[in-house]
């Protein structure tokens, strides 16, 4: 595991212990179960590509531990809104099919109010982006409104990842499991979830490379609905994914820093 991933595992596991305290994991789980209400955020991205359309995930980021602070004026209901509506590019009308919000607090400045406010102010499904590395945290996820859960190949073991995939699915939640190599690829196709999250951060250097989807995109089974993660920045970076098969996207930077969210993934999707 890299030294930030290090970091932030260990600050995670600091929380979910001091969670327990407050919040017993039988009382979570319970919390949890009542919210029987998921949004479908495979079908809303399978939808999309039925549809010919970009399926984009669209991320609610305030700051990155490689970047910053990415937006001052950061209101979550305001972004998701926009990205919800999304707006008319030269290609035509683009809109998100789902949205992804950061709740870590210490790296990226995140909360889990953020997701609340952002799922609240729209009708799509809510990926919880947060590094999880406990059962408790599953169940945290849907207590909070999350729609689908992030598992990351890198902090977790096999038996972690199916346990906590079962928990999920069984929760209605969905799961998008990221990976950044083969290996980690190989353990993730054990998992039944359809949602592959191909990472194109390296989590040691930060260094992203769009080379690391284009090198494994041939692995992913075509019953699988493979996702690019990170990096995408400018229009030519969707059409090399598009031009390779790739139609399902997760971005954050490149619509986060724009004054009209909405509006910059409509031209970066047009
Ligand atoms: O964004 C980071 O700096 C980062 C550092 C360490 C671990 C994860 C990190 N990002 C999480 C993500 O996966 C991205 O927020 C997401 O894929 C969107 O990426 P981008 O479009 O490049 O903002």
């Amino acid at each position: 595991m890299s030294d930030i991933l290090e970091k932030i595992v260990t600050v995670k596991r600091e929380e979910v212990a001091a969670a327990v305290k407050k919040v017993s994991l039988a009382a979570m789980r319970a919390d949890a179960e009542s919210r029987v209400l998921t949004r479908d955020f495979v079908g809303a991205l399978r939808g999309k590509i039925g549809r010919g359309q970009a399926a984009v995930i669209a991320e609610v980021k305030k700051a990155s531990p490689s970047k910053g602070v990415l937006r001052a004026d950061f209101i979550p209901a305001d972004i998701a809104q926009s990205y919800a509506e999304g707006n008319t590019g030269s290609g035509g009308k683009v809109s998100a099919a789902c949205l992804s919000v950061l709740t870590d607090r210490q790296f990226f400045q995140g909360q889990p109010d953020y997701l609340k406010q952002a799922r609240a102010s729209c009708d799509l499904p809510v990926l919880r982006k947060d590094f999880l590395i406990d059962p408790y945290q599953v169940y945290e996820s849907r207590a909070m409104g999350a729609d689908c859960v992030l598992l990351i190949a890198a902090c977790l073991d096999d038996a972690q990842m199916r346990d906590f995939e079962a928990i999920a699915l069984g929760l209605g939640m969905a799961v998008l499991v990221e990976v950044h190599d083969g290996a980690e690829l190989d353990r993730a196709l054990k998992l039944k979830t359809p949602l592959m999250g191909i990472n194109n951060r390296n989590l040691r250097t930060f260094e992203v490379s769009l080379d690391t989807t284009l090198a494994l995109r041939e692995r992913v089974p075509p019953d699988r609905l493979l996702v690019t993660e990170s990096g995408i920045l400018q229009r030519a970076d969707v059409a090399r994914m598009r031009d390779a098969g790739v139609h399902a996207f997760l971005v954050g930077e490149a619509v986060m820093r724009a004054p009209e969210p909405g509006l910059a993934l409509a031209e970066l999707f047009a």
